[in-house]
């Protein structure tokens, strides 16, 4: 790999020298999340992006956390949570409430264009051409209906997905067929203080609902929304529910969320979990999370940043060299 990128931060835009476009993921809590970014932004800079991934944390993302992001070239930007209304709504996953802060993207509007990953997405080939797709839209890949955390919906009970339409068809006595939906785990969006400002007065007045911000997202920017082709954000379980809509040799982007599947906390005891496929994509992230060929050079890292060399699954804990 050319040792000019190996020693490309991924912040390049602060210099003034590429347009105003970045990468955003979002990172919550003290937890291991974290992994989750370092090999994100690991995967960007395997793939020669020219574009910082900025990385908006919550309070709670403690210091140590920040400061391994910021010595693997991220920008930190601390953000407020937001939080839905208050109401009874059983979220898909009870810690989804925390992903509402997502919205806060839109008030980065030092950029022109941002694509969003989840910190449980890697980037297996360049992506950088998405930035160019025609402004005024909104850009995402359609989600799957058919895991149980959708049992809560007709689509669900009847066995429709919009992954695969002919499969099972929607009833006219169920009324309009669903919108398009999509994964909001990946999309290309412009920040606008506007906007911003939409989004959240919409949401003082919008119940909370199971899949929380994305259920949000998908009303909100329903008339706008463009799908984009699966291979930009592979839904893991597309592989066991529409496998004929999958060529994962293709796949640019694999988002890690299926139940069990989170690469750092990976042990193939859940459903699926034991497929060749998912093993050799948790693998593919390992490798690149491990290979510290992928670490940033730049000034900002220090010879003081410990090493956290995990072998699958386990992190030991390796202090840096002293100096010699
Ligand atoms: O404890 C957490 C939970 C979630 N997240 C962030 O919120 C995103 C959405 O959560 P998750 O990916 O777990 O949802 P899924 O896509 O699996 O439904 C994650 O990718 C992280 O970027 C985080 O930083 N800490
Ligand atoms: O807070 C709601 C979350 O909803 C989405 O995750 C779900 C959704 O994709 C389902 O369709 C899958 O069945 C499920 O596995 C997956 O976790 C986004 O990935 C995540 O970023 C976030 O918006
Ligand atoms: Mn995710």
């Amino acid at each position: 790999m050319a040792p000019e990128i190996m020693n490309r931060p991924l912040n390049l835009a602060k210099a003034g020298s590429l347009p105003s476009r970045a990468y955003v993921t979002f990172l919550a809590g003290n937890g291991d999340y974290v992994k989750g970014v370092v090999g994100l932004a690991k995967g960007l800079r395997k793939v020669g992006t020219i574009y910082p991934l900025v990385v908006a944390v919550l309070p709670d993302v403690p210091s140590e956390h920040r400061r391994i992001l910021v010595d693997q070239g991220c920008i930190v930007r601390e953000i407020e949570p937001v939080y839905p209304p208050e109401n009874q709504t059983q979220f898909a996953m009870a810690y989804y409430v925390i992903n509402y802060s997502k919205l806060r993207i839109w008030e980065f509007v030092e950029y022109s264009k941002m694509i969003y990953l989840d910190g449980d997405i890697q980037v297996f080939d360049n992506i950088d051409h998405l930035f160019d797709m025609d402004n005024g839209y909104f850009y995402a890949v359609m989600d799957c209906f058919c895991e149980k955390t959708w049992s809560h919906t007709p689509q669900f009970q009847i066995g429709y997905c919009q992954q695969s339409p002919d499969r099972v068809h929607w009833p006219e006595s169920l009324g309009p067929k669903p919108p398009k939906y999509f994964n909001a785990g990946m999309f290309v969006f412009e920040p606008s203080l506007p906007t911003y400002h939409d989004l959240l007065q919409t949401l003082k007045v919008t119940a909370a609902t199971p899949f929380a911000e994305q259920d949000f997202l998908n009303m909100f920017f329903r008339d706008v929304y463009r799908p984009i082709p699966n291979n930009y954000n592979l839904v893991l379980a597309m592989l066991w529910r529409h496998p004929e809509n999958v060529r994962l040799e293709e796949v640019k982007v694999v988002h890690y969320c299926a139940a069990g599947s989170k690469p750092w906390r990976y042990t193939g005891e859940e459903d699926n979990m034991d497929r060749d496929d998912i093993k050799m994509v948790v693998d593919k992230w390992w490798d690149i999370y491990n290979d510290q060929t992928l670490d940033y050079k730049g000034e900002v890292a220090t010879a003081a940043a410990e090493l956290l060399i995990p072998v699958r699954g386990v992190v030991r804990y390796v202090p840096a060299p002293s100096a010699a």
